[in-house]
């Protein structure tokens, strides 16, 4: 069986360095390029890379992914920063390269899936709920990709089901202590030396609290997740937003 040729971009950064060592372990993949920042794209075309791993940063993403998708190479996007303006635009390239696969995965971490998933469920029962990720201070935004997607979907389940928007009876506040909001869920950054990536989903209602807790305690805590996207990610055509659609959950 011939290797899936993986090239990783943001190769020297502190995801991209572990994915490079994870695809170098993969016996079914061969590492052709690893790109860091100010290196030529063109290393993608001239090593016939298949696949592009793209862990850089939220301003370089989307020039990364028009050279991807525009020459048909699949990518497996980890960097964070989505908005419906960028959806919008990279949907656009894909209509112009059918064929070609982008898989786009907030979160790698079986756990933060999971919680991802188990907050949603949960978000009908409950009339109070709040994000709280917690990540180390070297990251670039916040909140986090995670937190946004899973604020998205437990607002898009309480519209569902028909809930008000939540009690908060504050009148007076500082400016961020009730946190950003997310299509009307509070979430909250903390950022923290000593930390690598954690979210916690807090609800609540009369006389109860329940909180969901993810920890990822290391980077290779992603690693099974990138692998995953790399395989599946070529018999994917278009846009696949979230490791979920690649797992069998049910
Ligand atoms: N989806 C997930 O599971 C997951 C997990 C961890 C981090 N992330 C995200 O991945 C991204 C990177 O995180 P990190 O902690 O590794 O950051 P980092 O700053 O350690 O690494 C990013 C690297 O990308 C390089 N880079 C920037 N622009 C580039 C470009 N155009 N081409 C090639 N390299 C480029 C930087 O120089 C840096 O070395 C962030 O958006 C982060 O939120 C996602
Ligand atoms: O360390 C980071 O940066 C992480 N980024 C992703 C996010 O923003 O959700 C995933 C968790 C780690």
């Amino acid at each position: 069986m011939s290797k899936q040729r993986v090239a990783v971009l943001g190769a020297r950064g502190r995801m991209g360095s572990e994915a490079v060592r994870a695809v170098e372990a993969a016996e079914d993949m061969e590492l052709v390029a690893a790109l860091g920042r100010g290196d030529p794209l063109d290393a993608l075309a001239e090593t016939g890379a298949e696949v592009a791993v793209d862990l850089t940063h939220p301003d370089s993403v989307m020039a990364n992914l028009e050279y991807c998708v525009t020459r048909g190479v699949h990518a497996v996007v980890g960097t964070t920063g989505w908005t419906e303006e960028r959806l919008a635009l990279l949907r656009g390239w894909l209509d112009a390269s059918p064929g070609t696969g982008v898989l786009i995965a907030p979160n790698f971490g079986i756990g933060a899936v999971l919680t991802m998933r188990f907050a949603r469920q949960a978000a009908r029962f409950f009339e109070s709920v709040e994000v709280v990720e917690l990540h180390h201070p070297g990251k670039a935004d916040a909140p986090s990709g995670t937190a946004v997607r899973t604020a998205q979907l437990v607002a898009e389940a309480r519209r569902d089901a028909g809930l008000p928007a939540q009690p908060d009876a504050t009148s007076t506040a500082l400016d961020g202590a009730r946190g950003a909001d997310v299509d009307g869920v509070p979430v909250h950054a903390v950022r923290l030396r000593g930390l690598v990536a954690h979210q916690e989903v807090l609800f609540g209602d009369e006389g109860e609290t329940f909180t969901l807790r993810h920890d990822s305690l290391h980077r290779s805590s992603f690693m099974p997740g990138v692998l995953l996207g790399v395989r599946r990610v070529s018999a994917a055509p278009g846009l696949t937003f979230g490791l979920e659609h690649f797992l069998d959950l049910d």
